[in-house]
């Protein structure tokens, strides 16, 4: 039975210790029914072994989670919920036709049904062709799609997938999100982990930021980017010598107000601009009349990466 009112997953002061470390730290978040979450966060964060607990791999120290309002070891929630894990989990000595019914028993596919979604699966990878050929030989790409399917075999409500196309080439990538896509469009809730910042801005709906064990953001990217480096666009020109003297421009409010912009010595002016469309313009003139010229320039749009990187900071983490 599925609350109607319920979440797809409900995560409450969620920890875990191993011996001294302590992974996660009180973790709290929710995946909406039907929403694709994008989990992110610097290695180490906690990430894997969130999806760990979350799929019934590692006991949280404490905390609790609810898969559509049930306890997460009830069978109600273990059937919603499928694990795609980083690690490729495949037999190479077995053919994909193989592997799949494998994993569909391990799930417990009736076996009526079982070659029906076997057939669904090879189409769904674009392997029916492979059908009968070793996963042993397989390319990076394939292999994910592979092990892909073989968790989702069982149509679970909640996909967990722990860094989906990770070594993969940018096709393989495409091929990966297209597969994820039909799976949503068919009803699915999604979490998945992942270090490509623009792939989590482009597919998901909402994201969620940990950094040792804790979230820290959890938001659209227009709601993350607001809370943090706000929306205007970073603007830097080039011009074609070395400041004399910092330029004045005119400030974001309009003409009255006026800013200083630059280095002396440098020849590259850095500087926010909040409306582009209004101001970039009076910017560049200010700039012509200071007796420069402008040889190149770039606009930058806050991006997730700059997000990340402003919660998160530079420091290497392992
Ligand atoms: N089985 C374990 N025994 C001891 N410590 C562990 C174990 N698994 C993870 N840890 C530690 O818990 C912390 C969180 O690790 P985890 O693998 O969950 O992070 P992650 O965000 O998935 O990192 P990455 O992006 O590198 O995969 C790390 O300090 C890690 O060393």
């Amino acid at each position: 039975m599925i609350y109607a009112e319920s979440p797809a997953l409900e995560i409450v002061n969620l920890r875990k210790h191993y011996r001294r470390i302590e992974a996660l730290r009180g973790v709290d978040f929710e995946l909406g029914r039907g929403e694709c979450l994008a989990f992110l966060g610097p290695n180490g964060a906690g990430k894997t072994t969130l999806i760990r607990a979350l799929a019934g791999r590692t006991r949280p120290t404490e905390g609790t989670i609810k898969v559509f309002g049930h306890p997460i070891d009830s069978i109600g929630a273990r059937q919603a919920l499928g694990l795609v894990p980083q690690d490729l989990a495949l037999y190479g000595d077995l053919t994909t036709r193989e592997n799949l019914m494998a994993f569909g028993k391990f799930h417990g596919v009736p076996r009526r049904e079982l070659k029906k979604r076997i057939d669904w699966a090879l189409q769904w990878t674009g392997l029916t062709d492979r059908a009968r050929d070793l996963v042993g030989g397989f390319s990076g790409g394939m292999k994910r799609r592979v092990n892909l399917a073989c968790g989702v075999l069982h149509q679970p409500k909640i996909i967990l997938l722990d860094e989906p196309t990770v070594g993969v080439d940018p096709q393989s990538r495409e091929r990966i999100f297209t597969m994820l896509d039909q799976l949503s469009d068919e009803g699915a809730s999604i979490l998945l982990t992942t270090h490509h910042l623009d792939e989590a801005e482009q597919r998901s709906d909402r994201i969620v930021i940990l950094d040792q064990g804790r979230v820290i953001a959890d938001g659209t990217i227009d709601e993350l980017v607001l809370s943090t480096v706000g929306h205007s666009r970073l603007v830097r020109v080039r011009v074609d010598r070395p400041l004399t003297a910092p330029v004045t421009v005119p400030g974001d409010g309009g003409q009255r107000r006026t800013v200083h912009v630059g280095e002396a010595g440098r020849d590259l002016i850095e500087t926010r601009i909040d409306d582009v469309t209004v101001n970039l313009g009076p910017f560049l003139k200010a700039v012509r009349h200071g007796g420069y010229v402008v040889s190149d320039m770039e606009v930058q749009v806050p991006s997730l990466h700059h997000v990340f990187l402003h919660l998160t900071g530079n420091e290497l983490r392992d």
